[in-house]
C-alpha cells in the first residue's frame, strides 16, 4: 500500500449537507482525499454514495458546506474556470458509457478531439498509450459491442485518462463483472495509483473490492444520514466498535 499519510489533499469536503425537495440524503460530511491514494466511498443501497460523487464533481450544488478539488472551490466556480477544473479530473460512470458505433481507440480519441489541439496522429498516438495503460493494445479497432464487460471498464477508465487527469473518479467499477474479473479490475486500479501517481476515488459496496484497493475510506449510512466511519478498511473490518461498520466489514447480518 501506497503511504499517504503526509500527503497533501487534493480533495476537501466540508460539512456537506445534500437536500432534494427538503428531504436530507447526507449532512456533516466532512472528509479529505490524500494526493495518490485509493479513496473509497462506502455504504449500503440508497446511502447517497452516487450524490456524494456527483456533488464532488459539482454536478450536484451543495445544501450547504463545500468541496475543495486541487485547492479550487469547485461548487463556486463558474464558467471557463469551472471548465479548466472539470477538464483536470476524469469520471467513469457505472455504465461504462462508450460510444457504440465506435472502435475503443476512437472512444478514447473523442475527449482529445474535444478539449486539446494536438492532430490526427497525436491523437492517436496518445489513445493507443491509454489503452496500452489499461491492456487493450490489441483491441483498439473493436467496437464496444465485441468486448467483454471487463474490457469496457477498462476501455472506460483508459478514456477517463485521456486527458491525464491528477484525480479519477469511478462510480461501481466492479458493477455486472464477475469476481475474476473483478479483481483483475482492482489490481489495474491499484497499478495505475502506485505507478502513475493517479488518485482515485471509487464508489463501490463490494466489500472484497474495498479490502483490496482501499488505502482510505469512508462509510456512508442512510440511517444516520452521514458518516459512520473514516479510515483504512482492514482496520475498520477489526477494530470499528460501530455495530453497522462491524455487519459489513464482517459480512454480518444486524438482527
Ligand atoms: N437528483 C435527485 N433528485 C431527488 N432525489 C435524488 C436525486 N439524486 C439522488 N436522490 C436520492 O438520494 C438518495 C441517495 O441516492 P444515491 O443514488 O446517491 O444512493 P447510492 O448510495 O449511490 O445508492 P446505490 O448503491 O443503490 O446506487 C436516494 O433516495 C435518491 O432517490
Amino acid at each position: 500500500m501506497v503511504e499517504t499519510r503526509d500527503a497533501e489533499a487534493v480533495i476537501r469536503v466540508r460539512d456537506l449537507a445534500a437536500r432534494f425537495d427538503g428531504r436530507t440524503i447526507f449532512e456533516r460530511v466532512s472528509f479529505e482525499v490524500r494526493r495518490g491514494e485509493v479513496f473509497v466511498i462506502l455504504g449500503g443501497s440508497g446511502c447517497g454514495k452516487s450524490t456524494l460523487l456527483k456533488h464532488m464533481i459539482g454536478l450536484y450544488e451543495p445544501a450547504e458546506g463545500g468541496i475543495e478539488i486541487l485547492g479550487e472551490r469547485i461548487d463556486r466556480m463558474q464558467g471557463a474556470a469551472r471548465t479548466a477544473l472539470l477538464r483536470r479530473i476524469g469520471v467513469m460512470w457505472q455504465s461504462g458509457a462508450l460510444f457504440g458505433s465506435s472502435t475503443l481507440q476512437e472512444n478514447i480519441e473523442v475527449p482529445l478531439e474535444e478539449h486539446t489541439g494536438l492532430p490526427p496522429e497525436a491523437r492517436a498516438l496518445v489513445a493507443r498509450v491509454k489503452l496500452g495503460l489499461v491492456g487493450l493494445s490489441d483491441a483498439a479497432g473493436r467496437l464496444p459491442a465485441e468486448i467483454s464487460g471487463g474490457m469496457a471498464k477498462r476501455a472506460g477508465i483508459a478514456r477517463a485518462m485521456a486527458l491525464d487527469p491528477p484525480i479519477l473518479f469511478l462510480d461501481e467499477p466492479s458493477a455486472g463483472l464477475d469476481p475474476i474479473t473483478s479483481a483483475g479490475l482492482d489490481a489495474l486500479i491499484r497499478q495505475l495509483a502506485r505507478d502513475l501517481g493517479t488518485t482515485f476515488v471509487v464508489v463501490t459496496h463490494e466489500l472484497q473490492s474495498i479490502l483490496a484497493i482501499g488505502d482510505r475510506c469512508i462509510m456512508l449510512d442512510k440511517e444516520a444520514r452521514g458518516m459512520i466511519a473514516e479510515g483504512d478498511p482492514r482496520r475498520l473490518r477489526e477494530e470499528s466498535e460501530n455495530p453497522v461498520v462491524r455487519a459489513f466489514f464482517r459480512r454480518e447480518v444486524l438482527s
